[in-house]
């Protein structure tokens, strides 16, 4: 059966996560692909939106082959790219692979928009989209088009990155989309030769940010080769190798995130209905 349209207006999908960062090159993009298969692994259907308009990349991540485009479906529709049994859409199937993005903010919010009413997902139980960094025009073209039931802020344990990561949320918290917590990544180097684990990055960056913005350290991956040669070369770990102990972690990221959702859905539907009757 089809998922009830929201009044976002996305008929066939039930609940939409936006994957976000305050800073670009984080693995927002590496990050939104595992989760989406971690997701799928827990029984669910999913899609991936990939809105990084500037710099598209679930195309590769995903492992589109290059030149795929989306199907039309009479004059203003387009299915989605079935790949890895997600359904994906990005701006990268609409263009040239080598058109470099030089829009400016409007005609790029202009392309989100087409990107997000005229493609038609099939029976969604989850639509992560993949947000570009930062928190300008894109992204409030986005929570204000969709209603978005939440947002993973994506961070690594620098400074640097935790502030972007701050104004994220607070980006988040202003448009009212509730954050549904962090994952801090690269969070410690794990050296493919002796297995020695270190902080290179800092220790303790994503649970701070999660305690002062009142939300949860959803999972913490590592720095490893093989996340980075698996996401980039189009079989993300999750489906390369889906009982590795990074699979696992991301698994537990999905679960969690299923968990907060659900209970989120159940809270707004047991708030009572008050009948005003007049006698
Ligand atoms: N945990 C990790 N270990 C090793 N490499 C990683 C990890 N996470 C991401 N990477 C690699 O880092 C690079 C940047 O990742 P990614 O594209 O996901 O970042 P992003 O935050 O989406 O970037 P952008 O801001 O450009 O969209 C990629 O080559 C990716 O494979």
């Amino acid at each position: 059966m089809q998922a009830p349209a929201k009044a976002s207006g996305l008929p066939g999908v039930k609940y939409v996560i936006a994957i976000a960062s305050g800073k670009g090159g984080v693995g927002k993009s590496t990050t939104t692909a595992n989760l989406a298969l971690a997701l799928m692994a827990e029984g669910q259907n999913v899609g991936v939106l990939d809105a990084d308009i500037y710099g598209p990349s679930q195309g590769m991540m995903l492992g589109i082959p290059s030149g795929t485009r989306p199907q039309p479906i009479g004059e203003n529709a387009m299915k989605p790219v079935s790949i890895h049994g997600l359904q994906a859409m990005s701006i990268s199937l609409l263009i040239d692979e080598n058109t470099p993005m030089v829009w400016r903010g409007p005609m790029a919010s202009g392309a989100l928009q087409q990107l997000i009413t005229q493609t038609q997902w099939e029976n969604l139980d989850y639509l992560l989209i993949d947000m570009p960094p930062g928190t300008g025009d894109i992204q409030l073209t986005l929570s204000q088009k969709i209603a978005v039931d939440g947002a993973v802020v994506v961070t690594t344990p620098q400074d640097i990155a935790l502030l972007d990561a701050k104004k994220g949320i607070e980006m988040f918290n202003k448009v009212n989309i509730p954050v549904l917590g962090v994952v801090e990544n690269m969070s410690t180097h794990i050296c493919s030769a002796c297995g020695h684990e270190e902080h290179v990055f800092g220790a303790g960056g994503g649970q701070r940010i999660a305690r002062d913005y009142d939300t949860e350290l959803l999972g913490s991956l590592p720095l490893t080769m093989e996340i980075c040669q698996q996401a980039d070369s189009g079989t993300p770990t999750v489906a390369a190798e889906p009982e590795s102990a990074v699979s696992l972690i991301y698994r537990d990221v999905a679960k969690k995130l299923m968990a907060k959702v659900q209970s989120q859905a159940d809270g707004v539907s047991k708030i009572p209905q008050i009948n005003i009757v007049e006698d």
